[in-house]
Protein backbone atom coordinates (compact mmCIF):
# COMPACT_ATOMS: atom_id res chain seq x y z
CA UNK A 1 0.00 0.00 0.00
CA UNK A 2 1.31 3.38 -0.96
CA UNK A 3 0.87 6.12 1.59
CA UNK A 4 -1.58 8.86 0.84
CA UNK A 5 -0.42 12.45 1.01
CA UNK A 6 -2.68 15.50 0.84
CA UNK A 7 -1.38 18.99 0.28
CA UNK A 8 -2.94 22.33 -0.47
CA UNK A 9 -1.04 23.22 -3.65
CA UNK A 10 -2.86 26.47 -4.21
CA UNK A 11 -4.25 28.57 -1.36
CA UNK A 12 -6.77 30.23 -3.67
CA UNK A 13 -9.53 31.23 -1.23
CA UNK A 14 -12.13 30.34 -3.85
CA UNK A 15 -15.68 31.34 -2.94
CA UNK A 16 -16.73 28.14 -4.69
CA UNK A 17 -13.95 26.33 -6.56
CA UNK A 18 -15.30 23.79 -9.06
CA UNK A 19 -14.75 21.87 -12.28
CA UNK A 20 -11.09 20.79 -12.01
CA UNK A 21 -9.79 19.64 -15.42
CA UNK A 22 -6.26 18.50 -16.18
CA UNK A 23 -4.73 19.89 -19.37
CA UNK A 24 -1.95 17.49 -20.28
CA UNK A 25 -0.35 19.65 -22.99
CA UNK A 26 0.41 22.44 -20.50
CA UNK A 27 0.71 20.33 -17.31
CA UNK A 28 -1.94 22.64 -15.90
CA UNK A 29 -5.08 22.40 -13.84
CA UNK A 30 -8.07 24.38 -15.05
CA UNK A 31 -10.87 25.17 -12.61
CA UNK A 32 -13.48 27.83 -11.94
CA UNK A 33 -14.59 29.96 -9.01
CA UNK A 34 -18.33 30.11 -9.67
CA UNK A 35 -19.52 33.29 -7.87
CA UNK A 36 -16.22 35.10 -8.49
CA UNK A 37 -16.93 34.59 -12.24
CA UNK A 38 -13.38 33.37 -12.82
CA UNK A 39 -11.79 30.65 -14.91
CA UNK A 40 -8.32 29.83 -13.56
CA UNK A 41 -5.35 27.91 -14.95
CA UNK A 42 -2.65 26.73 -12.56
CA UNK A 43 0.62 25.69 -14.16
CA UNK A 44 1.92 22.79 -12.07
CA UNK A 45 5.49 23.37 -13.28
CA UNK A 46 5.82 27.12 -12.63
CA UNK A 47 3.11 27.21 -9.90
CA UNK A 48 1.70 30.34 -11.53
CA UNK A 49 -2.04 30.96 -11.84
CA UNK A 50 -3.62 32.85 -14.69
CA UNK A 51 -7.26 33.87 -14.60
CA UNK A 52 -9.93 35.17 -16.90
CA UNK A 53 -12.95 37.00 -15.50
CA UNK A 54 -16.25 36.52 -17.33
CA UNK A 55 -19.55 38.40 -17.08
CA UNK A 56 -21.66 35.89 -15.10
CA UNK A 57 -21.16 32.95 -12.71
CA UNK A 58 -19.00 30.36 -14.46
CA UNK A 59 -19.70 26.82 -13.31
CA UNK A 60 -17.61 24.55 -15.52
CA UNK A 61 -14.77 24.63 -18.02
CA UNK A 62 -13.62 22.03 -20.55
CA UNK A 63 -10.98 21.61 -23.23
CA UNK A 64 -11.84 22.37 -26.85
CA UNK A 65 -10.46 20.34 -29.76
CA UNK A 66 -10.02 23.38 -32.00
CA UNK A 67 -8.07 25.25 -29.32
CA UNK A 68 -8.96 27.29 -26.25
CA UNK A 69 -11.73 26.15 -23.93
CA UNK A 70 -15.47 25.98 -23.52
CA UNK A 71 -17.27 27.04 -20.36
CA UNK A 72 -20.77 27.30 -18.93
CA UNK A 73 -21.40 30.94 -18.03
CA UNK A 74 -24.75 31.92 -16.52
CA UNK A 75 -27.16 29.87 -18.66
CA UNK A 76 -24.92 29.98 -21.73
CA UNK A 77 -22.54 27.52 -23.32
CA UNK A 78 -19.55 29.67 -24.36
CA UNK A 79 -16.24 29.32 -26.16
CA UNK A 80 -13.34 30.90 -24.29
CA UNK A 81 -10.26 32.28 -26.02
CA UNK A 82 -7.52 32.28 -23.38
CA UNK A 83 -5.13 34.54 -25.28
CA UNK A 84 -7.42 37.55 -25.69
CA UNK A 85 -9.73 36.57 -22.77
CA UNK A 86 -12.80 36.80 -24.97
CA UNK A 87 -15.93 34.63 -24.86
CA UNK A 88 -18.34 33.78 -27.66
CA UNK A 89 -21.82 32.43 -26.92
CA UNK A 90 -22.43 29.06 -28.58
CA UNK A 91 -25.94 28.46 -27.19
CA UNK A 92 -28.32 29.74 -24.50
CA UNK A 93 -30.53 27.57 -22.27
CA UNK A 94 -33.33 28.14 -19.73
CA UNK A 95 -34.42 31.39 -21.37
CA UNK A 96 -37.71 31.26 -19.42
CA UNK A 97 -35.93 30.78 -16.06
CA UNK A 98 -34.28 34.07 -15.15
CA UNK A 99 -33.08 32.82 -11.76
CA UNK A 100 -31.25 29.79 -13.18
CA UNK A 101 -27.58 29.23 -13.88
CA UNK A 102 -25.53 26.33 -15.11
CA UNK A 103 -23.69 24.13 -12.63
CA UNK A 104 -21.29 21.24 -13.29
CA UNK A 105 -20.39 20.18 -16.85
CA UNK A 106 -18.13 17.71 -18.67
CA UNK A 107 -17.46 16.53 -22.22
CA UNK A 108 -18.49 13.02 -23.28
CA UNK A 109 -16.15 10.65 -25.18
CA UNK A 110 -17.70 11.79 -28.50
CA UNK A 111 -17.04 15.47 -27.82
CA UNK A 112 -20.49 16.62 -26.65
CA UNK A 113 -20.50 19.08 -23.72
CA UNK A 114 -22.96 17.98 -21.02
CA UNK A 115 -23.99 20.45 -18.29
CA UNK A 116 -26.94 20.91 -16.00
CA UNK A 117 -28.69 23.93 -14.57
CA UNK A 118 -30.15 24.86 -11.20
CA UNK A 119 -31.91 27.81 -9.57
CA UNK A 120 -29.45 30.25 -7.99
CA UNK A 121 -28.88 29.31 -4.35
CA UNK A 122 -30.12 31.58 -1.56
CA UNK A 123 -27.57 29.81 0.69
CA UNK A 124 -25.34 26.82 -0.08
CA UNK A 125 -27.56 23.89 -1.09
CA UNK A 126 -30.73 25.97 -0.58
CA UNK A 127 -32.59 26.37 -3.88
CA UNK A 128 -36.03 26.48 -5.35
CA UNK A 129 -36.50 22.77 -6.16
CA UNK A 130 -36.81 21.13 -9.60
CA UNK A 131 -35.90 24.21 -11.64
CA UNK A 132 -32.89 22.68 -13.39
CA UNK A 133 -32.35 20.52 -16.46
CA UNK A 134 -29.53 18.50 -17.95
CA UNK A 135 -28.41 19.61 -21.40
CA UNK A 136 -25.88 18.55 -23.97
CA UNK A 137 -24.22 20.79 -26.53
CA UNK A 138 -23.49 18.88 -29.72
CA UNK A 139 -20.45 19.66 -31.88
CA UNK A 140 -22.76 21.53 -34.32
CA UNK A 141 -23.79 23.80 -31.38
CA UNK A 142 -27.35 22.53 -31.13
CA UNK A 143 -28.56 21.85 -27.61
CA UNK A 144 -30.61 18.93 -26.40
CA UNK A 145 -32.47 18.85 -23.08
CA UNK A 146 -32.04 15.34 -21.65
CA UNK A 147 -34.37 15.77 -18.67
CA UNK A 148 -35.80 18.45 -16.37
CA UNK A 149 -36.95 18.55 -12.71
CA UNK A 150 -33.38 18.78 -11.42
CA UNK A 151 -32.62 20.37 -8.02
CA UNK A 152 -28.83 20.89 -8.13
CA UNK A 153 -27.25 19.40 -11.25
CA UNK A 154 -23.79 18.19 -10.31
CA UNK A 155 -21.12 15.53 -10.97
CA UNK A 156 -21.10 13.55 -14.19
CA UNK A 157 -18.89 11.09 -16.05
CA UNK A 158 -18.99 8.10 -18.38
CA UNK A 159 -17.96 4.47 -17.85
CA UNK A 160 -14.73 3.30 -19.46
CA UNK A 161 -16.66 1.37 -22.15
CA UNK A 162 -18.86 4.48 -22.74
CA UNK A 163 -22.05 2.47 -22.19
CA UNK A 164 -23.04 4.10 -18.88
CA UNK A 165 -23.52 7.75 -17.94
CA UNK A 166 -23.15 8.55 -14.23
CA UNK A 167 -24.93 11.58 -12.80
CA UNK A 168 -25.53 13.36 -9.50
CA UNK A 169 -28.48 15.57 -8.62
CA UNK A 170 -27.10 16.68 -5.24
CA UNK A 171 -30.34 16.91 -3.30
CA UNK A 172 -31.27 13.32 -4.21
CA UNK A 173 -28.25 12.20 -2.11
CA UNK A 174 -27.72 9.53 -4.75
CA UNK A 175 -25.27 8.69 -7.51
CA UNK A 176 -27.31 7.57 -10.51
CA UNK A 177 -26.52 5.68 -13.69
CA UNK A 178 -28.16 5.64 -17.13
CA UNK A 179 -27.52 3.44 -20.14
CA UNK A 180 -25.59 5.55 -22.64
CA UNK A 181 -25.61 5.46 -26.42
CA UNK A 182 -22.37 7.09 -27.49
CA UNK A 183 -23.43 7.20 -31.17
CA UNK A 184 -26.49 9.34 -30.50
CA UNK A 185 -25.74 10.86 -27.07
CA UNK A 186 -29.02 9.51 -25.67
CA UNK A 187 -29.59 8.21 -22.13
CA UNK A 188 -32.14 5.76 -20.75
CA UNK A 189 -32.98 3.49 -17.81
CA UNK A 190 -32.14 5.70 -14.80
CA UNK A 191 -31.24 3.90 -11.58
CA UNK A 192 -29.34 4.64 -8.37
CA UNK A 193 -25.93 3.03 -7.90
CA UNK A 194 -25.05 4.56 -4.52
CA UNK A 195 -26.96 6.26 -1.71
CA UNK A 196 -24.96 8.67 0.42
CA UNK A 197 -24.46 7.89 4.08
CA UNK A 198 -25.31 10.60 6.56
CA UNK A 199 -21.77 11.74 7.41
CA UNK A 200 -20.88 11.89 3.72
CA UNK A 201 -23.32 14.79 3.36
CA UNK A 202 -24.04 16.15 -0.12
CA UNK A 203 -22.69 14.49 -3.29
CA UNK A 204 -21.08 17.10 -5.54
CA UNK A 205 -18.47 16.69 -8.35
CA UNK A 206 -17.40 13.27 -9.59
CA UNK A 207 -14.81 11.54 -11.80
CA UNK A 208 -14.05 8.00 -12.90
CA UNK A 209 -10.68 6.27 -12.45
CA UNK A 210 -8.82 3.90 -14.78
CA UNK A 211 -10.40 0.92 -12.99
CA UNK A 212 -13.93 2.17 -13.65
CA UNK A 213 -14.57 3.18 -10.04
CA UNK A 214 -16.20 6.54 -9.19
CA UNK A 215 -14.74 9.27 -7.01
CA UNK A 216 -17.27 11.65 -5.49
CA UNK A 217 -16.45 14.89 -3.67
CA UNK A 218 -18.65 15.25 -0.60
CA UNK A 219 -19.81 18.83 -0.01
CA UNK A 220 -19.89 19.52 3.76
CA UNK A 221 -18.40 16.05 4.21
CA UNK A 222 -14.73 17.10 3.81
CA UNK A 223 -13.80 14.02 1.83
CA UNK A 224 -13.72 12.20 -1.45
CA UNK A 225 -15.14 8.69 -1.59
CA UNK A 226 -14.39 5.90 -4.05
CA UNK A 227 -17.39 3.85 -5.12
CA UNK A 228 -17.87 0.64 -7.03
CA UNK A 229 -20.87 1.37 -9.24
CA UNK A 230 -21.36 -2.35 -9.92
CA UNK A 231 -21.76 -3.44 -6.31
CA UNK A 232 -22.99 -0.14 -4.85
CA UNK A 233 -20.27 -0.34 -2.20
CA UNK A 234 -17.94 2.36 -0.97
CA UNK A 235 -14.36 1.19 -1.40
CA UNK A 236 -12.41 4.05 0.16
CA UNK A 237 -12.72 7.37 2.00
CA UNK A 238 -10.05 10.07 1.83
CA UNK A 239 -10.58 12.95 4.24
CA UNK A 240 -9.43 16.48 3.51
CA UNK A 241 -8.71 19.37 5.91
CA UNK A 242 -11.70 21.40 4.61
CA UNK A 243 -15.44 20.64 4.81
CA UNK A 244 -16.64 22.00 1.51
CA UNK A 245 -14.93 19.67 -0.95
CA UNK A 246 -16.69 20.32 -4.26
CA UNK A 247 -15.14 18.27 -7.06
CA UNK A 248 -12.20 16.09 -8.11
CA UNK A 249 -10.22 15.03 -11.18
CA UNK A 250 -7.06 13.10 -11.90
CA UNK A 251 -4.01 14.80 -13.33
CA UNK A 252 -0.25 15.05 -13.12
CA UNK A 253 2.22 12.60 -14.58
CA UNK A 254 0.30 9.61 -15.95
CA UNK A 255 -2.87 10.91 -14.25
CA UNK A 256 -1.56 9.49 -10.96
CA UNK A 257 -2.51 12.47 -8.78
CA UNK A 258 -5.95 13.63 -7.74
CA UNK A 259 -6.89 17.31 -7.58
CA UNK A 260 -9.75 18.46 -5.37
CA UNK A 261 -11.47 21.86 -5.41
CA UNK A 262 -13.16 23.42 -2.38
CA UNK A 263 -15.33 26.34 -1.29
CA UNK A 264 -15.30 29.05 1.39
CA UNK A 265 -18.83 30.35 0.84
CA UNK A 266 -21.18 29.34 3.62
CA UNK A 267 -18.51 28.89 6.30
CA UNK A 268 -18.86 31.10 9.37
CA UNK A 269 -15.80 32.97 10.73
CA UNK A 270 -15.23 30.32 13.38
CA UNK A 271 -15.21 27.46 10.84
CA UNK A 272 -12.97 29.51 8.57
CA UNK A 273 -10.43 29.98 11.33
CA UNK A 274 -10.40 26.21 11.88
CA UNK A 275 -9.96 25.52 8.15
CA UNK A 276 -7.90 28.37 6.73
CA UNK A 277 -7.26 26.42 3.53
CA UNK A 278 -10.98 26.41 2.63
CA UNK A 279 -11.33 27.46 -1.00
CA UNK A 280 -7.92 26.05 -1.89
CA UNK A 281 -6.90 23.43 -4.43
CA UNK A 282 -5.66 20.15 -2.97
CA UNK A 283 -3.45 17.47 -4.46
CA UNK A 284 -3.71 13.88 -3.29
CA UNK A 285 -0.84 11.54 -4.11
CA UNK A 286 -0.25 7.88 -3.25
CA UNK A 287 -3.78 6.71 -4.09
CA UNK A 288 -2.33 3.83 -6.09
CA UNK A 289 -4.89 4.29 -8.85
CA UNK A 290 -4.77 6.46 -11.95
CA UNK A 291 -7.33 8.50 -13.81
CA UNK A 292 -8.02 9.02 -17.48
CA UNK A 293 -7.64 12.09 -19.67
CA UNK A 294 -10.58 14.44 -20.12
CA UNK A 295 -12.36 14.72 -23.46
CA UNK A 296 -12.22 17.91 -25.53
CA UNK A 297 -15.39 19.49 -26.93
CA UNK A 298 -15.53 18.66 -30.63
CA UNK A 299 -17.30 21.79 -31.89
O1 LIG B 1 -20.38 23.50 -6.41
C1 LIG B 1 -21.55 23.27 -6.78
O2 LIG B 1 -21.84 22.34 -7.46
C2 LIG B 1 -22.65 24.22 -6.34
O3 LIG B 1 -22.70 25.27 -7.24
C3 LIG B 1 -22.39 24.62 -4.93
O4 LIG B 1 -23.09 25.71 -4.53
C4 LIG B 1 -22.51 23.45 -3.95
O5 LIG B 1 -21.71 22.41 -4.37
C5 LIG B 1 -23.89 22.98 -3.64
O6 LIG B 1 -24.53 23.88 -2.83
C6 LIG B 1 -23.93 21.64 -2.96
O7 LIG B 1 -24.69 20.81 -3.68
ZN1 LIG C 1 -20.60 20.87 -8.02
Amino acid sequence: MSSIKIECVLPMNCCCGESPVWEETSSSLLFVDIPAQKVCRWDSLTKQVQQVTVDAPVSSVALRQSGGYVATVGTKFCALNWEDQSTVVLATTDKDKKNNRFNDGKVDPAGRYFAGTMAEETAPAVVERRQGSLYSLFPDHHVQQLFDQVDISNGLDWSLDHRIFYYIDSLSYSVDAFDYDLQTGQISNRRSVYKMEQEEQIPDGMCIDAEGKLWVACYNGGRVIRLDPETGKRLQTVKLPVDKTTSCCFGGKGYSEMYVTSARDGLDPESLSRQPEAGGIFKITGLGVKGICSNPYAG
